[in-house]
C-alpha cells in the first residue's frame, strides 16, 4: 500500500494530488468538476472526497473529457484491486454509484472485482433446485429465473446499456435448468457452472456501462484468465499457478491497451476437469486478495454494506461498532469463526504478500472502515470483536483405554481426516477429547446425519462417544497476552446470566479464545458480552489490571 502520505489539496477548482507512488503529481477529482464534500483520512492517507451528489455520467464524463480514458501518460499498471460485494451492486442505481465511487479516486488505477448482483447467487441456486424436479416444460415458469432475468434486463435498460451484453447468458441459463431438469439431478459440477451466471453477467454489464460513458473498461472471466483451483465444485482453493498467470494476463494487457479491468469475483477453473468451479459462498473476497498478491499491489480494498468490520455481527447487536485496526491473523481468525463480512481464507493471499486490506463501506464512503495489517499496536487492545457461530455439532470422547494416551488422540483425529471433516476447536484430558466438527470450510454447510453416524460409528471402535448437537461457538478475538482479564469478565456476565460454557479453547494463534454454550442461549451471551467489553465505562476490573500493568485504558 501507499507507504506514501498522500495529500488532496485544492487549488481553486483543480485539486491536485502527490503520491509517492507517482513522480509527478496527478489532477485530482475537482478538475472534473464534482463537489469536494470532506477529507477522508485511511491511516496513513489523507484524502478528499466526491460527494455522491454528482452524477456518475457527470464525474465519468468530464474525468474523460479531460483524460481521454482513465490514464495518465507514464502511468504503468494497476495501483489497486477494489471488491464490490453483491449488496454493493445490486441495482442500476448501486452500479452509477460504485462508478462514482471508483472515479473519485483518480490517483488509482483499479482492478474491479464484482461479485453477482444483490441475492442473485441465492436465487440461482434455488431455481436449479426447483429444476431438478418441476420438468422441463415448467422450467421458464421458475419464480426465480423470472426474477434473474428482470433484474439484470431492468440494470441494463437504467443504465442505458444494450441488451445484448447479457442476452446470450440470460438464453444459456434457462437452457441449463432445463438440462438439469431433464436430468433430474443438480451435481456440484453443475452447480457452480450455474451460479457462475450471476459474476459473469454482473461484470458485462458494469464493463458495458463505464464504455458506454467513454471510460475505457475490459471484462474478465476469472476462469479464463488463470485463477486454476482445485476440483472440489462449490469450495474450490485457488492454486499457485494463479498468480504469474493472472499478474501476466492483466498487466499484459494493460500495457498494450490500458483499461480499468472489471474481473468476475468467486470464480474459478479445475485444474484437472477444466470445469468452472467456486471459491465457496462470498468467495470475491479471496478474489481480490488474490489478484492483489498475484499483481504485488500497495492496497486491496473490500467495499461492504457495513462501515468495516465491526465488534459484533450488526444483525446479532446492531449497536456494533466499526473496529479501526486489525491484524490479517484477527481477520483470519474472525472470518474462519464465522463473521460473514469476510470470506475465510480471504486474508490468506495478503499476509502471504504483505498487503494490506481495507474495509470500507460503498453506501458511507466517507466512514474510515478498517485498515487490516501484519501487525498492529496492541499495547492499548483487549478485546476486538466478538464472533458467533451457529449450529455447532460437539462431541465428547471419552477412551475406554485401548489405546494408550497418544495412540487415542491419533486415533482420533485420525478417524476425521479420513473422513474429510476437519476440527474446529478442541479441548483435551488425558483420557478424554472434546471437540466441535467445522461442517466444511465453507461454513454454510451442514453436517448431514448420515456423515455423523459415520463418524461415531468409527469413534466408538475405541471410545464412549457423546454427541451434543445445536451449539454455539462464541469466540472472542483480540488479545489474549489479556486472556485472565478477558476470562474473568466474560465469566462474570455469563454467570450473570446463568449460562454454563460446555467448553472453552484458547488458541494457539493467540488472538482466539472459544466458548462453546448452547444455541439457545448464544445471541443473548453475544449482546450481553458487547455491552460489558464495548459500551461499560472503566470497571472495576480494568483498573485493578490498569494499575497492575500501567496499560489498559479500557477495553475497547
Ligand atoms: N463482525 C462483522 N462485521 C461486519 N459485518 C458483519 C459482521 N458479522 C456479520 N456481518 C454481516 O456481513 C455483511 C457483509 O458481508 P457480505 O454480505 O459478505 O458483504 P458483501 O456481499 O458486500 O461482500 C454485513 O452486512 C453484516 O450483516
Ligand atoms: N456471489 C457470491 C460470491 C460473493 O462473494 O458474494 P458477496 O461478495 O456478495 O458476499 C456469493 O453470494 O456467495
Amino acid at each position: 500500500m501507499a507507504s506514501a502520505l498522500q495529500i488532496h489539496g485544492v487549488q481553486g477548482n483543480i485539486a491536485v494530488s502527490r503520491s509517492l507512488h507517482h513522480s509527478k503529481p496527478q489532477i485530482g477529482f475537482a478538475a472534473f468538476g464534482a463537489p469536494v464534500c470532506g477529507t477522508r483520512v485511511w491511516g496513513n492517507r489523507v484524502a478528499f472526497s466526491v460527494t455522491c451528489k454528482a452524477s456518475a455520467s457527470d464525474v465519468i464524463e468530464k474525468r474523460v473529457a479531460e483524460n481521454g480514458n482513465l490514464s495518465s501518460e507514464g502511468e504503468t499498471s494497476f495501483t489497486c484491486v477494489m471488491k464490490f460485494g453483491g449488496s454493493s451492486v445490486a441495482s442500476a442505481e448501486r452500479m452509477k454509484e460504485v462508478a462514482t465511487l471508483i472515479l473519485s479516486f483518480p490517483e488509482e488505477r483499479p482492478i474491479v472485482v464484482l461479485s453477482a448482483m444483490g441475492k442473485t447467487t441465492n436465487k440461482l441456486l434455488l431455481a436449479g433446485e426447483k429444476a431438478v424436479s418441476c420438468g422441463v416444460t415448467n422450467v421458464s415458469s421458475i419464480e426465480e429465473l423470472g426474477f434473474i432475468k428482470d433484474l439484470h434486463l431492468r440494470t441494463v435498460d437504467q443504465l442505458g446499456v444494450d441488451r445484448s451484453v447479457i442476452a446470450k447468458h440470460l438464453e444459456e441459463l434457462e437452457q441449463l435448468l432445463k438440462g438439469i431438469a431433464m436430468m433430474k439431478e443438480l451435481t456440484k459440477r453443475t452447480q457452480d457452472y450455474l451460479v457462475s451466471f450471476g459474476e459473469c453477467m454482473s461484470t458485462r454489464i458494469f464493463a458495458a456501462y463505464l464504455n458506454e460513458k467513454g471510460v475505457k473498461a475490459r471484462q474478465y472471466d476469472a476462469f479464463e484468465i488463470g485463477f486454476i483451483t482445485t476440483d472440489d465444485f462449490t469450495n474450490a482453493d485457488i492454486l499457485e499457478a494463479t498468480y504469474p498467470a493472472v499478474a501476466k494476463r492483466l498487466h499484459g494487457d494493460w500495457l498494450s491497451d490500458p483499461a480499468i479491468a472489471i474481473v468476475t469475483g468467486f470464480l474459478g477453473k479445475a485444474r484437472k476437469s477444466c470445469a468452472v468451479t467456486t471459491l465457496g459462498r462470498g468467495g470475491s473476497d479471496l478474489t481480490a486478495t488474490a489478484i492483489g498478491k498475484a499483481l504485488g499491489l500497495p492496497e486491496i480494498q473490500v467495499w461492504k454494506d457495513v462501515d468495516g468490520v465491526l465488534t459484533c455481527d450488526p444483525n446479532i447487536y446492531p449497536k456494533a461498532e466499526p473496529v479501526p485496526y486489525l491484524t490479517f491473523d484477527e481477520a483470519a481468525e474472525l472470518a474462519y469463526f464465522g463473521a460473514q463480512v469476510l470470506h475465510p481464507q480471504s486474508m490468506r493471499p495478503a499476509r502471504e504478500s504483505d498487503i494490506p486490506v481495507r474495509v470500507k463501506n460503498s453506501y458511507n464512503p466517507k466512514a474510515p472502515g478498517t485498515l487490516i495489517t501484519k501487525a498492529r499496536d496492541m499495547s492499548k487492545a483487549v478485546l476486538t470483536s466478538i464472533v458467533l457461530k451457529r449450529n455447532v455439532t460437539m462431541l465428547d470422547i471419552v477412551s475406554t483405554r485401548m489405546l494408550g494416551q497418544y495412540g487415542f488422540l491419533a486415533k482420533v483425529f485420525s478417524i476425521f481426516e479420513e473422513l474429510g471433516i476437519s476440527v474446529d476447536v478442541v479441548a483435551t484430558s488425558e483420557v478424554s477429547v472434546s471437540l466441535t466438527l467445522d461442517p466444511s470450510k465453507l461454513w454454510s454447510r451442514e453436517l448431514i446425519q448420515q456423515e455423523l453416524d459415520h463418524v461415531i460409528e468409527e469413534l466408538e471402535k475405541i471410545a464412549v462417544v457423546n454427541l451434543l448437537q445445536n451449539r454455539s461457538i462464541i469466540s472472542l478475538i483480540g488479545n489474549v497476552q489479556r486472556s485472565s482479564l478477558i476470562l474473568e469478565k466474560a465469566f462474570r456476565v455469563l454467570r450473570t446470566l446463568g449460562v454454563t460454557v460446555q467448553m472453552i479453547s484458547q488458541g494457539a494463534s493467540k488472538v482466539n479464545i472459544s466458548l462453546v454454550v448452547n444455541d439457545s442461549e448464544a445471541e443473548q451471551c453475544v449482546r450481553a458480552l458487547h455491552s460489558a467489553f464495548f459500551e461499560s465505562e472503566l470497571s472495576e476490573l480494568e483498573i485493578d489490571y490498569k494499575k497492575g500493568n500501567g496499560s489498559v485504558a479500557g477495553v475497547s
